[in-house]
């Protein structure tokens, strides 16, 4: 590591978590197992400043390690870009590998102009086992170029150094995992336990080249114990990029509650009387606004006083669903104007990431208070549905997870509607299920209901929203205990086993 740049190295390795180039949570790895931190350096190609800065320090870094070479060759694909700026930079020539032999023409393996004999230095992203710079290093090395220097942004530290150099190649890392975990508690930005999981993780799951584990096969059951529904509310508070998640993470532990109310009710007053009846037993209340025939600016005003008094947030469950331009008129304008008082909203990923940009649009500006908008709203993306025969399948949930949880607009993603605990890993996402009431049963229009317990246990839900369960008692306040602490338990009792 390149000790005089070591404050720019730590605010770069910040910088990187914020846009989302590397996050924990529970992956699936090409080696079969799951790994608790996940790295992603491709999206650095949408933050021109990321990768000049990337750039420039791996240029210090070949600079002071000395590491001359005729040519510079990036692994392809994702170090492509870094290895075209070092190049510039540097004004070394660069040699480009393909990862498949043309089928016509040249059938070259390596585009550039080169000669047998001459140096390389291998540019690299992130490295595990460090069987994709071995591969670039073979294929250089057939055409009789030389290589015995790797430079590389991330050294995830499970063996691939030690792999490259049993090749005669040495690794040179700007980033070591360890470094990164470090770093990143310093800043406050995630939990002790974060990094201990992690670090667990790295010790116990160490790759050789040909991807198969150092000694026997890692029982990752006792090594990644990293896993979203395992962590505490005020610890994953730490690792949401929303910051309506992190407010919503911290009420939830300090108010001890993961009960949303949905007051589904059609007269102002109604809503008005059970929030003020239910409002110490929940966290979230959801309206649907449309269905209220009194609506007036007065009603929203005595809402937002309660979810003040009685500390929870505000969703408009609108599930949006259309293109960006009128799902922000929508949000934005008309009779409710939404945007200006619900903390989240719900919408369905049908339109693509185009709902999210739609939404934001609505936002532009500044509050009263001179606060940004964007900031204090949020949205939950429907990834699942309760009802019975809806036509959501696994594609679509896999799509849902990656619009959630990939590209610029994730900080504006507070969380997932859902059914299931597979449905996203990233524990820096609130789940938010629907369908639940004390007995198992069906309605008559195909809401489907399980238990508290089983939503929370066995189905991941953080937060259950309950609606007639609540709404039909004759003790609404009561019944609102009732649910918040049978929910409750069952989250305590999740985390600690
Ligand atoms: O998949 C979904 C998404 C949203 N909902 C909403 O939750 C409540 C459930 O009310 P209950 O009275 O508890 O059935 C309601 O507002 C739905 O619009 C859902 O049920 N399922």
């Amino acid at each position: 590591m390149v000790a005089q740049n070591n404050d720019e190295m730590k605010a770069l390795a910040v910088k990187l978590f914020e846009i989302n180039a590397f996050k924990f949570g529970d992956f699936k790895m090409k080696v079969g197992i799951n790994s608790p931190v996940y790295f992603d350096l491709r999206v650095i190609v949408s933050y021109p400043d990321v990768m000049q800065t990337v750039a420039d320090l791996l240029v210090s870094h070949i600079k002071e390690q000395q590491l001359s070479a005729k040519h510079v060759c990036g692994v392809p694909y994702t170090a492509l870009p870094l290895a075209t700026l070092v190049s510039l930079q540097q004004h070394t020539p660069m040699l480009v590998r393909r990862k498949e032999a043309k089928a016509y023409g040249t059938k070259k393996l390596i585009e550039g102009i080169y000669h047998a004999g001459d140096t390389c230095l291998i540019v690299e992203d992130v490295v595990t086992s460090g069987s994709s710079i071995l591969d670039t290093v073979r294929d250089l090395e057939s055409e009789g170029i030389v290589v015995t220097d790797a430079v590389v942004v991330v050294d995830r530290e499970q063996g691939g150094s030690a792999n490259i150099a049993k090749h005669g190649v040495r690794m040179h890392s700007l980033f070591t995992l360890s470094f990164l975990l470090n770093t990143l508690r310093e800043a406050g930005r995630i939990e002790k336990a974060t990094v201990d999981a992690v670090a667990k993780y790295i010790a116990a799951v160490q790759i050789n080249s040909d991807g198969s584990f150092v000694g026997d096969k890692p029982d990752v059951v006792g090594v990644n114990d990293f896993v979203r529904t395992k962590i505490p509310f005020e610890s994953r508070a730490n690792l949401a990029k929303s910051a309506v998640a992190r407010r919503l993470f911290s009420l939830m532990a300090s108010k001890r509650t993961n009960l949303c109310l949905a007051a589904d009710l059609t007269k102002g007053d109604e809503i008005l009387d059970i929030a003020d009846k239910c409002g110490p037993y929940i966290c979230l209340l959801k309206t649907h606004i449309d269905i209220v025939e009194d609506f007036s600016e007065s009603f929203i005003a005595s809402l937002k006083a309660l979810a003040a008094r009685h500390q929870f947030l505000l969703m408009e469950d609108r599930k949006f669903a259309d293109i960006g331009n009128t799902v922000s008129l929508q949000y934005g304008k008309g009779i409710y104007k939404i945007s200006s008082w619900a903390d989240l909203v719900t919408a369905h990923t049908l339109p693509g990431r185009s709902i999210l940009q739609g939404l934001k649009a609505a936002l532009g500006g500044e509050d009263a208070a001179g606060g940004d908008v964007a900031a204090e709203r949020g949205v939950f993306l429907l990834a699942e549905m309760s009802a019975s025969g809806n036509l959501i399948d696994d594609k679509y949930k896999e799509t849902s997870n990656k619009i959630a949880t990939e590209g610029g607009d994730v900080d504006f993603v507070a969380g997932v509607v859902c059914q299931s605990a597979n449905c996203f890993a990233f524990p820096g996402l609130i789940q938010l299920t629907p369908g639940v009431k004390i007995d198992e049963s069906v309605d008559k229009l195909g809401q489907q209901y399980q238990t508290p317990e089983h939503v929370v246990k066995e189905r991941g839900a953080d937060i259950a929203v309950v609606g007639r369960g609540i709404l039909q008692a004759k003790n609404v306040a009561q019944a609102a205990q009732t649910y918040r602490d049978r929910l409750w338990t069952a989250y305590t009792e999740r985390v600690a086993k």
